[in-house]
């Protein structure tokens, strides 16, 4: 059986090729990936069944005269061999997607022949939206030409409205060629308008968020959305459906899935469950080990099924990822790191962004923090964009399209933006603060290296933090530390002259908007209580003297900012797991490709330093 996975996994792996893509890549660890499938499959009792059925798959004879589809079936050979229909086909082509990705070479034939309830859990930005989206576009098309009636056919619940926008997008570019229609509904845009377009459009595919969708079925009068409707629905999805059950969310989705449970015979409907970290599984904290059983990945499959409301005996577990962590292989993603103090953190964010190319998405832990953050890039001429779950939803959805518009923007974003957000080309994501969960450092990370693209990961990380960096590490980098970002030191002297007065002007601007809103306070109270203000009544904030040293901070920032930043000739040195490199440093370039390029063309170290820094960079943290 395991023979039986390696070669089926190799296969699919090397049929993937996105044309777009500039890298001829090789996925190496698709052992290890399969690994993973074939652990969950064994604990599922599925054996070797779901490979036998894949051969037994029934190839469907196309036909190509139909002069509204003509196909070009030289492209579409590695999609032929799936049941697929010809407008589903033609929308492929039409996306120049050459061949199915392996969590689409697994899951398409199955759900289409088996009709089966699919749990699939593979790595961040390798097509899993398809993976779902196909074989529901499929029987969508089918179930049309038995029954034109327009009804609520398929429901797909999604975490954040972004992504509902997004897989929206996805659905209806595969869908460009059928008939079938799509429509999203989420929460920060106006419920009436929702319903008057549900009512008008009756879409066959609802993208909700759970929240939203409960409060129209709940609240309004939707006809074509309603407890009936949704109750009748053939086709349920549940994408990134750990994070709809954790704490939080869940209580959104509870209603939901009460209303949406089958009864015993109801045999018609199909569940789609997805994410990235499907069946990860956390490890009890170590003082806790003795009194709490660890929760073992069949365990929380079997939670995820029953509290889905799946057919528990016609489930299919399809899981492409490393123990549950689906990061994409280290081909693709340079995941480094950065020790600091924590007011260093916007001096090496800085220097990332102002010495390389590229689009950078930055998270925080939290709101105030990104608001700090968001000051300071502003000070520096950054033209930061930010995106948190305060913010109204249009701004949201302008700034994500700023963003993608710009291949140097700088997006500052809360965890609203760490899962399934598909932005083509992001080329790092720094860990401003260091991620509490490994779920969250996967889909933050997954940010990048999407679809066979190369990405790079930068973590900040504070002495206060070094406590949840050492426990991503014995989880996601088999307990090694993660690669040290390479620095030049005479570049990082010019930078620090800059960050040190931005922040300087960032505190001092600070210190003066809260005095003002104290003196509108005091004004406000006065006026309430029907007193003058004496000059002496009011608090003295020194505004003319910090407003004077501002223009001068101010001043000199500019022209730091106008001086260049890299002087002549500059080396760092990237310390990664197989030894130090020196690199030059060239403005414009992008980090990526110098880190790919060090082990090709950069001269190494001298033989001791390498000896002394390679037994550093090796070093594996102590349990
Ligand atoms: N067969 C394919 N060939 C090339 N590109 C593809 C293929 N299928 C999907 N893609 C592209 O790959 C990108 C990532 O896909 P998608 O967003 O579905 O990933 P995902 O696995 O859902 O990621 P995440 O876990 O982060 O949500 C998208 O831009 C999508 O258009």
């Amino acid at each position: 059986m395991r023979e039986k996975g390696k070669r089926a996994a190799s296969k699919s792996e090397a049929k993937w090729k996105p044309i777009s893509c500039e890298v001829n890549h090789e996925h190496s660890n698709a052992d290890d990936m399969f690994e993973g499938l074939i652990e969950i499959e064994e604990l599922c009792d599925y054996g070797d069944e779901h490979f036998v059925k894949n051969k037994k798959l029934k190839i469907e004879a196309i036909d190509t005269t139909n002069s509204d589809f003509a196909l070009n079936l030289d492209a579409l050979s590695q999609w032929t061999q799936f049941p697929i229909s010809k407008p589903i086909l033609k929308a492929i082509e039409e996306l120049q997607f050459n061949a199915p990705t392996p969590i689409q070479t697994e899951c398409i034939p199955i759900a289409i022949n088996d009709r089966c309830d699919i749990l699939g859990a593979a790595p961040t930005g390798s097509g899993k939206t398809l993976a779902f989206g196909i074989p529901l576009l499929e029987f969508l098309i089918a179930d049309k030409q038995s029954d034109s009636s327009q009804r609520l056919r398929a429901l797909v619940l999604v975490p954040t409205r972004e992504l509902a926008v997004q897989v929206n997008n996805h659905l209806t570019a595969i869908a460009k060629f059928s008939n079938v229609s799509i429509a999203t509904v989420i929460g920060g845009l106006s419920v009436q308008k929702q319903e008057r377009i549900l009512n008008n459009l009756k879409p066959d595919i609802v993208v909700a968020t759970p929240g939203r969708l409960w409060e129209l079925i709940s609240e309004s009068q939707c006809n074509h959305v309603n407890t009936k409707s949704v109750q009748k629905t053939n086709y349920i999805v549940v994408d990134e459906a750990d994070r709809m059950t954790e704490k939080g969310h869940f209580e959104d989705l509870t209603p939901l899935i009460n209303l949406l449970k089958r009864g015993k015979d109801d045999r018609k409907r199909q569940v789609f469950v997805f994410s990235a970290t499907l069946t990860f599984v956390h490890k009890p904290p170590e003082r806790q080990i003795h009194l709490k059983r660890k929760m073992t990945p069949k365990e929380k499959i079997k939670f995820l099924v029953k509290m889905l409301g799946m057919r528990e005996n016609e489930t299919k577990v399809i899981d492409l990822t490393d123990k549950g962590i689906g990061t994409p292989s280290d081909q693709l993603l340079a995941a480094t790191k950065i020790d600091c103090l924590a007011d260093e953190k916007d001096l090496y964010l800085y220097y990332l962004i102002t010495v390389y190319n590229g689009r950078t998405l930055v998270f925080c832990n939290s709101k105030d923090c990104l608001r700090r953050l968001i000051n300071v890039l502003k000070c520096l001429d950054v033209n930061p964009l930010s995106l948190h779950a305060s913010m109204e939803q249009k701004r949201r959805l302008q700034n994500l399209e700023k963003f993608t518009a710009n291949p140097n923007g700088v997006l500052v974003a809360t965890d609203v933006a760490a899962r399934g957000l598909d932005i083509a080309n992001i080329d790092h994501v720094v860990h401003y603060q260091v991620p509490r969960t490994v779920e969250i450092y996967v889909h933050r990370s997954g940010r990048t290296a999407r679809a066979a693209n190369k990405g790079l990961t930068l973590m900040l990380c504070s002495p206060p933090e070094h406590y949840h960096y050492r426990k991503l590490c014995q989880v996601v980098n088999n307990g090694y530390e993660l690669a040290n970002f390479p620095i030049d030191d005479n570049v990082l002297k010019v930078v620090k002259n800059r960050v040190t007065l931005a922040q300087e002007v960032d505190k001092l601007e600070h210190k003066l908007r809260k005095g003002k809103a104290e003196d509108n306070w005091f004004k406000k109270a006065a006026k309430e209580l029907d007193i003058e203000l004496d000059d002496e009544d009011r608090p003295k904030h020194e505004d003319n003297e910090s407003e004077k040293k501002l223009r001068a901070l101010k001043k000199s920032l500019k022209l730091k900012l106008k001086q260049s930043l890299i002087p002549r000739s500059c080396y760092s040195s990237y310390l990664t797991k197989q030894g130090s490199f020196k690199l030059p440093v060239v403005k414009g370039k992008k980090a990526i490709d110098m880190i790919v390029d060090a082990g090709e063309e950069a001269t190494p170290l001298s033989a001791p330093t390498m000896k002394r820094r390679k037994k550093h960079s090796k070093k594996k943290f102590k349990k």
